[in-house]
Order: C-alpha cells, then sequence, then structure tokens
C-alpha cells in the first residue's frame, strides 16, 4: 500500500492518539476539515485505517442478587373472611420472591443489577423473567430450572391483612452449587452480593465461601424464620457478612433464643452475630422501625435506633425488600450505613404507602425528597391511599400495624 506523505502523517498522528478527528487532525497537519476528510476516506479504501475507535466506559459497581424468584397470587376478599367456602373478591398476580423483589428495587433505584433466581421452563418462569427485564434488571444468569416456577399464594381480607399464603419454592429449593458455579465469573466481577434466605443450605454456603475467597462484600436477608435457623450454624468469621437484616423473630431463631423488644436485649443479640463476623446487624422492627448495630475498625459496636416514618399502611407486602435494596443502593453510593438505613427506611415506607410490591416509581430522587420532606416534619410518604392493616412477613408471623406512629424509644 502507497501512501501519500500527507496520508503517512495522518496515519503517524492516529496511531499515536486514534480518536483524533477530522477537525482535530486539520489543527494538527494545518490543513482543512473537508481535505483531511477526503484523506481518511482514502485511507479507509486503502486498508489504512481499519474503523475508529470508541471509548467504552468502565462498568458501573454493580451487584447481584442470587435468590428467589416467584409468582404472587393475591387474592383480596372483598368481605370478612368466611372458611372453608368461596368468598367474594378480587385476585392480583405479580412477579415476586424476595431476591427478585429486591434486584428490581436495587434496578429502579439505578444500581447496576445482576439476578441470579431458578424459574422454572413455564409462562409463570417467562412473565417473570420478562418483567424482572423490564424494571432494569440484567437476567442473563436466571437458571432454568425443571421444576414450575415458584409460586406464593395469598388470601388477604378486606382490610389488606394477611389470613394465610402457601408458598411453593420447589425450583429455589432445590438450586445446586453445579448450578451457581457457573455464574462464578459474574460473582467474581461484582461489587456486591445480596444473597436471601430462600437458596438452600449447601449452595449458600458455598456462596459465602466463594464471596470471602474473591473478596465480594455480603449482604443477607434472612427471609423468613424457617429459612433463618440455618444461618446459626453458617455463619462465622470465616464468612464475613457486611450486613444481615433480619426482623425480630428471625434474629431469635438465629441466636437460638427469644430476643424481646428492648433496645438492650437487641443489642446484645446483635453482638453474638457481630462476634459470628456480621459487621452490621439491622434489626426490622415493622412499624417501630429498625435498629442498626454496626461494628468499627476497632471491633466496638455503634447502637442506632431508627423510627420508621409515619405512614399510612395500604399494603406491607414488600417493605423489607425494598428496604434492603435501598439500603444496598445507597450503600453502593457512598452512603454510611446509618445513611443508608435512612434511605432504605424511607424506601420501605414509600412501599408501605402504595398497594405494589414494588414501587414502579421508585427513584433515588422521590426516596431522598421525602427524607428532606420527613425532616421539614411533613409526615406521609407520597402515595399513601387507603388505610388498611399490615400484613404478614412471608406467612411466618402475625404483627398487624394498628399504630401508624413508631413507638417512642423508652418503650423499645
Ligand atoms: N406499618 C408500617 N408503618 C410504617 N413503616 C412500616 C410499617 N410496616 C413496615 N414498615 C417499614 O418497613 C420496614 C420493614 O418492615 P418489617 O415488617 O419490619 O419487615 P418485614 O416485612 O421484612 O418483616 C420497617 O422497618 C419499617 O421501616
Ligand atoms: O418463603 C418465601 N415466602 C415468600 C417469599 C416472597 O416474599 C414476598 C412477600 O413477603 P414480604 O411482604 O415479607 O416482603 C413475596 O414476593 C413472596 O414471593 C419468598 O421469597 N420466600
Amino acid at each position: 500500500m502507497t501512501l501519500t506523505e500527507r496520508e503517512r502523517e495522518i496515519v503517524d498522528l492516529l496511531r499515536a492518539e486514534p480518536l483524533l478527528d477530522a477537525a482535530a487532525i486539520a489543527d494538527r497537519t494545518g490543513s482543512t476539515k473537508a481535505a483531511v476528510s477526503v484523506h481518511l476516506s482514502n485511507l479507509t479504501k486503502k486498508g489504512a485505517i481499519l474503523g475508529r475507535g470508541y471509548v467504552v466506559r468502565p462498568e458501573a459497581q454493580s451487584v447481584v442478587v442470587v435468590g428467589g424468584a416467584n409468582m404472587d397470587i393475591k387474592a383480596h376478599s372483598t368481605h370478612a373472611i368466611e372458611l372453608r367456602t368461596s368468598n367474594p373478591g378480587a385476585a392480583l398476580s405479580t412477579p415476586g420472591g424476595v431476591g427478585r423483589n429486591i434486584a428490581e428495587n436495587l434496578a429502579r433505584l439505578g444500581s447496576p443489577t445482576h439476578l441470579v433466581a431458578p424459574v422454572g421452563r413455564d409462562a409463570f418462569g417467562e412473565e417473570i423473567i420478562a418483567a424482572t427485564r423490564a424494571a432494569g434488571v440484567v437476567v442473563d444468569h436466571m437458571i432454568a430450572s425443571d421444576d414450575a416456577t415458584g409460586t406464593y399464594l395469598a388470601v388477604l381480607d378486606a382490610t389488606g391483612e394477611l389470613v394465610v399464603a402457601v408458598s411453593n419454592m420447589r425450583a429455589t429449593d432445590r438450586l445446586t452449587v453445579r448450578e451457581l458455579m457457573r455464574c462464578r465469573d459474574l460473582l467474581s466481577r461484582a461489587d456486591l452480593l445480596v444473597l436471601d434466605g430462600n437458596i438452600p443450605e449447601a449452595p449458600a454456603a458455598w456462596l459465602l465461601d466463594f464471596a470471602a475467597a474473591v473478596n465480594v462484600p455480603v449482604v443477607m436477608d434472612p427471609v423468613s424464620v424457617a429459612k433463618a435457623r440455618p444461618l446459626a450454624h453458617m455463619l462465622s468469621p470465616q464468612r464475613p457478612l457486611l450486613a444481615l437484616t433480619p426482623n425480630l423473630d428471625e434474629l431469635s431463631a438465629i441466636v437460638g433464643e427469644p430476643v424481646p423488644q428492648a433496645r438492650a436485649d437487641i443489642a446484645r443479640a446483635a453482638r453474638r452475630l457481630h462476634e459470628l463476623g456480621v459487621q452490621n446487624v439491622w434489626v426490622r422492627r415493622g412499624v417501630r422501625g429498625s435498629l442498626l448495630s454496626s461494628l468499627d475498625d476497632a471491633g466496638r459496636a455503634t447502637v442506632v435506633t431508627l423510627d420508621a416514618p409515619p405512614v399510612t399502611p395500604v399494603d406491607v407486602t414488600g417493605a423489607g425488600d425494598s428496604m434492603t435494596g435501598a439500603f444496598v443502593h445507597a450503600l453502593m453510593r457512598g452512603d454510611s450505613p446509618v445513611d443508608a438505613a435512612r434511605f432504605g427506611q424511607m424506601a420501605a415506607a414509600l412501599t408501605v404507602a402504595s398497594p405494589e410490591t414494588v414501587r414502579p416509581d421508585l427513584t433515588p430522587r422521590l426516596v431522598d425528597a421525602e427524607l428532606r420532606r420527613s425532616l421539614r416534619g411533613a409526615t406521609t410518604p407520597r402515595g399513601a391511599t387507603t388505610p388498611r392493616g399490615a400484613t404478614t412477613r412471608r406467612g411466618t408471623t402475625t404483627r398487624r400495624a394498628t399504630s401508624t406512629r413508631p413507638q417512642s424509644k423508652e418503650n423499645r
């Protein structure tokens, strides 16, 4: 290939700075942009230039969530429930599952998020994948199970309180280490791993060991009392957790004895989890808000109680999941654990005030604006409509939110 002197000059310039455009080259060579464009076109025809370079922004910090994905079917009776007969009402089906809900909250807040969850090769599985992708979650690593997609069938009474729920999560129950090993690359590149308690013990232990080996911090949501129990022997300083987010019943199940509501008792139980390698123990207390116990570098625990923003509950389904998702989002943007917990709790209040399990309008702007509003003394997060009772956490313990005001600190 023979090049003219000017063409050679341009090629040398481009070798040093491949992203120069015609105007910049014209500047450097004392030529005109039009003339340089002709030279560039000739150089392309001669094969000296193969194409223009594009600079790809390094991938933003990403979160990988490994957990359960269900199709939630919620039936609301229009009148007081009569047992053992048909009750008139309305039914709503929506994608759910704790891990999936957390992933959707994270994506809606703008955190690049991957979900690894087993779903069946069936219509529910397809619907969950499509809806979760549409919410912004990367679903390239979903696991196709031979079992049916998980379902969570809940019956709620006319006040929105959960009467009974049955979950069938065989696809998640049968998740294997082998299936998760296919995601090793994704997991090792993660900036943070969120695990839910739906993951059976062997794969969960493998994930904790793998995360420790590749130095990826882990946040874990226990899901339910039954699913929290194995954590008692799974946790250890060799499997450190950045944060664990139990409610009081789950905390009791993990420490192996009832933990009373008092701040000192919760703080004492949290200390036992610190000894097992949990850096931040964030205890959910429903309408009472939460308690965060954080270990500093010197190994001292700081305990902070956070009141729940006053809200008129519409449907508390998904409150805990939005709380975890928003907490993780705020940690990723550099908030301190306490500020992240405040952010998480406001996202939970916004979820409680809406009929959806995951608010489709959730944005960091909305949560931050509500935090500012609450500092000015405003009470109800936007979205609050019909007052209703609170429902149950994963059908394990019943908790009614009869008061919309948090309890005073003296009562804790
Ligand atoms: N009735 C309520 N009023 C105000 N906030 C609530 C209410 N229920 C839940 N929340 C908020 O949602 C968070 C999670 O709810 P909680 O019931 O503790 O979790 P989970 O449903 O996971 O057990 C609470 O810490 C609180 O901030
Ligand atoms: O054993 C389980 N029960 C229930 C769920 C999910 O928990 C959510 C409702 O619980 P909560 O209101 O506590 O967020 C639903 O989306 C449901 O699919 C789950 O993942 N695992």
